[in-house]
C-alpha cells in the first residue's frame, strides 16, 4: 500500500499552519507574523464524489473522513493479481461524500465568498476535474438542483435587498472601473430601457429552465453588508475556447457568431476582457435569464465520457458595485473614488480528458488538445507559484500566466488579489482512476500556494454611521400606516409612536336620535381619551429620547475630543513619517545614481572586452594565414626539391655510361691509327677531361683505364691520373 504516513500529511498540515501562524518569539516578527497570516491565506481546495451510476459500478475512492480520502487502483488494471494494491492518501480542506446535496456545497465554499464579495474583496472558485465528472452540475446544477451559481445571486440580492441603488446610477466605464451617473442620466438611461421590449418582456416573467433557488441560505448568518452603501450588480459571461476568449452575453441574437476579445490589464493591475459588455441586473431571475441567454452560445459536445460536454471553460463574473449613501438613501458624492468593487468569478472548467477514452476525433481532438493545454498551464502556474513562495532565497520564476488565456485571466488573483477556492469533482469509477490520480496530485499541489487578500481601500467621506437608519426607520411605519388607514385590519400593530403621530384622524359620527348621539359621545370620549394616553406616551417617550440625545451627545463630544486628540498624535506620526520617507526616498536616489553609474561602468568595460575580444580574434586570423602560407611555401618548395633531386639522379646515371662509352671508342681509334708522341698526348688531355668530369660521380665507382684496370673512386677525396703513369694519385679533401 502506498499510503502517505500519518507524520507526513501531519507534517504537511503543520507546515500549511506555519505558514498562516505567528511566531512566537520576538514581538517584531510576531507582528509581521501576524500580518501575514491575517493577509495571506492557501487555496481552499475542495473535493466532491459524484455519485455512481449503479451498485455493481466499480469505485476507486475510500472516503476515511470528512477530510481525508483515499484513491485505490482498481485491481483488474493490476497485471499481476497478487501485487499489493496501490493506495494514495490525500487530505483536503472537506470532502463532500456523493449524497452531499447542492446547498451543503454552497454552504460550505460559495457562502463565505458571498459574504467576501459583499465586504467589496475578491473571489475566484473554480470547478475542476475529469470529463462527466459534475463539474457543471455543481457550478450550475440543474431545475430541480440548482448548483452554486443560482444560490449565490439568490444569497447576493436577498442580502441587498432594501439597500440597491436604483439602475443606471453606476455606470460601467468599459475600462473595468465604474463612475457615478447623475440621477437625471440614470433617469433617461432608465427610460429608454423600459422602452425596449425585450426588457419589459423580461421584468414581466420570468419562466426558464433555471430558476433561482428560494432558500439558498438563512440570511441572519450573512455578515458584512454595510447598511450605509447602496448597491448594484452587474455581471458578465465570458468563455475561453480554443484559447480565445468570447463575450457570451455580445449584443445580437444567439445565432450571431462571436468575435474573439483581448484580454487587457486595468489601472489596479486586474486582468479583464476588453469590449465585455457588462450587464446591470436587479434580481436574480434577471440574472439567471441573462445567465440562459449566454449558455445557449456556450460550445457543448458530445463525447463518449459525457452526452453534454463543455468544450470551453466558462467564466461568469458577479460584480458588487457600492458607494457610501446619504440620509436621503442617495449617494453621498459623484466621486468615482468613492466606488468599492467586489468581483465573484465563477468558473467552470472543460474536463480534463485522454483522446484514447473519449475517442474523439477531428474537432473534437483539437478542442481536447487545447483544453488539455490550458489545464497544463493553470497546472504549470500554481506549480511555480508555489516554488517560488517555498524557495524564497532562489529567484523566481517567472510564471507563465500568459500561455493560456484562461490562466491570463486569473492573474490578479493568484498574485494576490482575493480568495481562491476550487472545487475537485471526482467521478469515483474504477475506469476513471489513472486521471483522478491525476486531478488529486494536481489538487493537492494547489492547496499549498498562499493566495494575498488585499484588502479594500474604501474612501472615508467622514459620514456618520447608520445615517440610513433613521430614515428606513420611518418609511416601515408610515407605509404600514397607509395600509392601516386604508385596510380593515386593525391588528397592524404599527409603531406609530416612533413617528410621533396621535393615531387616525377624527371618527365620523351622526346625531340624529338621543340614543345615537349618546353612542357617539361615548366613542368620542373613548377616542379622545386614547389620544390623551397617546399624547402622554409620545411626550414621555419624546423626553426619554431627548435625555438619551443628550447623553449620546455628550458621549459624541467625548469621543470627539479623544478622537481629535488621537488625530493630532497621528498628524504628528505622519509628518515624521513623511520625513523618514523623504529622507529614505533621497537614500534611493543616491543609490540608483550610483547603481546607473556601476551599470555605465559595467556597459563600458563589457564593451572595451568586446574590443579586444574583436582584436583578438583579427590576430588569430592574420596567424592562421601566415602559418598557411607557410605551408604552402614548403610544400612548393619540397616538390621543387624531389624534382631537382630526381633530375639531377637520372643525370648521375645517364653521363659516365656516355663517357665511357665515348673513350673506349676513341681509344681504339687511337690504338690502330697512330702511335705517335702527339697523338698519344691528345689522348692524354682527352683523359684529363674525362677525369675532371668524372669528379661529381658517385664514390665507390668503377672506371676505365688505359691499361684496362678498375679505379675506384672515393667521394672524400679529388682525384688525378698522372699523364704518364695513369695511376691515381689520392688527396684528402681540405
Ligand atoms: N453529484 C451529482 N449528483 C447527481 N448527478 C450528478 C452529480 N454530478 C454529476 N451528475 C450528473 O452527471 C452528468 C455529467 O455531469 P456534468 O455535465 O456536470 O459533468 P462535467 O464534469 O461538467 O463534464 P464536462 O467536463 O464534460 O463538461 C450530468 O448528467 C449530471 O447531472
Amino acid at each position: 500500500m502506498m499510503t502517505r504516513t500519518p507524520m507526513k500529511v501531519t507534517e504537511m498540515l503543520q507546515q500549511r499552519e506555519l505558514r498562516t501562524q505567528p511566531l512566537p518569539s520576538a514581538k517584531q516578527t510576531e507582528k509581521a507574523s501576524n500580518v501575514l497570516a491575517k493577509t495571506r491565506e492557501p487555496v481552499h481546495v475542495f473535493c466532491r464524489l459524484k455519485p455512481l451510476l449503479s451498485d455493481g459500478d466499480l469505485c476507486c475512492v475510500r472516503v476515511i473522513n470528512s477530510t481525508k480520502i483515499i484513491l485505490e487502483q482498481p485491481f483488474q488494471v493490476l497485471d499481476n493479481k497478487q501485487a499489493a494494491q496501490k493506495e494514495t492518501q490525500y487530505v483536503f480542506r472537506h470532502i463532500f461524500e456523493s449524497q452531499a446535496s447542492q446547498q451543503d456545497i454552497f454552504s460550505a465554499v460559495a457562502q463565505p465568498m458571498v459574504e467576501s464579495l459583499i465586504r467589496g474583496h475578491n473571489g475566484l472558485l473554480f470547478t475542476y476535474g475529469v470529463t462527466g465528472s459534475g463539474k457543471t452540475y455543481t457550478m450550475t446544477g440543474d431545475a430541480n438542483n440548482q448548483g452554486i451559481m443560482p444560490r449565490c445571486l439568490d444569497t447576493l440580492f436577498r442580502t441587498i435587498s432594501g439597500y440597491q441603488a436604483k439602475k443606471f446610477i453606476f455606470k460601467s466605464d468599459h475600462l473595468n472601473s465604474f463612475e457615478i451617473q447623475l440621477e437625471a442620466d440614470a433617469r433617461s438611461d432608465r427610460h429608454i430601457e423600459n422602452n425596449q421590449y425585450f426588457k419589459r418582456e423580461l421584468k414581466r416573467k420570468y419562466a426558464g429552465p433555471l430558476t433561482p433557488c428560494q432558500d439558498s441560505c438563512d440570511l441572519t448568518l450573512l455578515q458584512g453588508i454595510n447598511k450605509d452603501n447602496m448597491y448594484a450588480v452587474f455581471i458578465t459571461y465570458v468563455e475561453v475556447y480554443n484559447n480565445s476568449v468570447y463575450d457570451l452575453l455580445e449584443e445580437g441574437n444567439v445565432e450571431k457568431r462571436l468575435q474573439s476579445r483581448i484580454i487587457r490589464e486595468d489601472a489596479n493591475h486586474n486582468m479583464f476582457v476588453h469590449g465585455v459588455r457588462e450587464i446591470e441586473i436587479e434580481s436574480a431571475e434577471e440574472a439567471i435569464e441573462v445567465f440562459q441567454t449566454g449558455q445557449k452560445r456556450k460550445r457543448m459536445g458530445h463525447t463518449v465520457l459525457n452526452a453534454e460536454s463543455s468544450r470551453s471553460h466558462s467564466v461568469f463574473n458577479i460584480r458588487l458595485v457600492q458607494a457610501p449613501a446619504n440620509c436621503q438613501e442617495e449617494l453621498a458624492s459623484p466621486d468615482a473614488r468613492t466606488i468599492t468593487i467586489g468581483q465573484l468569478s465563477l468558473v467552470d472548467l472543460a474536463g480534463s480528458e485522454r483522446s484514447s477514452r473519449t475517442k474523439n476525433t477531428g474537432l473534437r481532438l483539437r478542442e481536447a488538445g487545447n483544453i488539455n493545454n490550458s489545464l497544463l498551464t493553470l497546472r504549470t502556474c500554481l506549480a511555480y507559484l508555489r516554488e517560488n513562495q517555498q524557495q524564497t532565497n532562489a529567484a523566481p520564476k517567472i510564471i507563465p500566466y500568459r500561455d493560456a488565456k484562461i490562466t491570463h485571466l486569473f492573474k490578479n488573483y493568484f498574485d494576490g488579489e482575493g480568495q481562491v477556492s476550487m472545487i475537485v469533482c471526482i467521478n469515483p469509477r474504477a475506469e476513471d482512476y489513472d486521471e483522478n490520480v491525476q486531478v488529486m496530485k494536481f489538487a493537492e499541489m494547489a492547496q499549498e500556494v498562499q493566495i494575498v487578500r488585499a484588502t479594500p481601500i474604501k474612501y472615508n467621506l467622514g459620514l456618520a454611521s447608520g445615517r440610513r437608519k433613521p430614515n428606513k426607520i420611518r418609511k416601515t411605519p408610515v407605509s404600514n400606516l397607509d395600509g392601516f388607514d386604508n385596510a380593515e385590519d386593525k391588528n397592524v400593530d404599527a409603531d406609530v409612536r416612533l413617528v410621533y403621530t396621535l393615531g387616525l384622524g377624527f371618527p365620523e359620527y351622526k346625531i340624529d336620535t338621543p340614543a345615537q348621539a349618546e353612542s357617539s359621545i361615548q366613542d368620542l370620549t373613548q377616542y379622545l381619551v386614547r389620544r390623551t394616553e397617546r399624547r402622554k406616551i409620545l411626550r414621555t417617550d419624546l423626553e426619554s429620547k431627548f435625555d438619551g440625545l443628550r447623553v449620546h451627545l455628550m458621549q459624541m463630544e467625548k469621543e470627539n475630543l479623544s478622537l481629535n486628540r488621537e488625530l493630532d498624535s497621528l498628524h504628528t506620526c505622519y509628518k515624521k513619517e513623511l520625513d523618514r520617507s523623504s529622507a529614505l526616498e533621497s537614500k534611493i536616489r543616491v543609490h540608483e545614481n550610483s547603481i546607473d553609474f556601476l551599470n555605465n561602468t559595467v556597459k563600458r568595460r563589457e564593451r572595451q572586452i568586446d574590443d579586444i575580444k574583436r582584436q583578438l580574434k583579427h590576430q588569430q586570423t592574420l596567424l592562421d594565414k601566415k602559418d598557411e602560407e607557410k605551408e604552402n611555401q614548403r610544400k612548393t618548395l619540397n616538390a621543387k626539391l624531389t624534382v631537382e633531386r630526381d633530375k639531377h639522379n637520372r643525370l648521375r646515371k645517364l653521363k659516365p655510361a656516355t663517357l665511357e662509352d665515348s673513350i673506349r671508342s676513341k681509344d681504339e681509334n687511337l690504338s690502330e691509327q697512330c702511335s705517335s708522341r702527339e697523338q698519344s698526348s691528345a689522348v692524354e688531355s682527352l683523359r684529363i677531361a674525362f677525369v675532371t668530369t668524372a669528379k661529381s660521380t658517385p664514390r665507390n665507382t668503377k672506371y676505365l683505364t688505359r691499361r684496362g684496370t678498375a679505379t675506384v673512386v672515393d667521394r672524400r677525396h679529388r682525384s688525378f691520373l698522372t699523364p704518364d703513369e695513369g695511376h691515381i694519385i689520392k688527396r684528402s679533401r681540405i
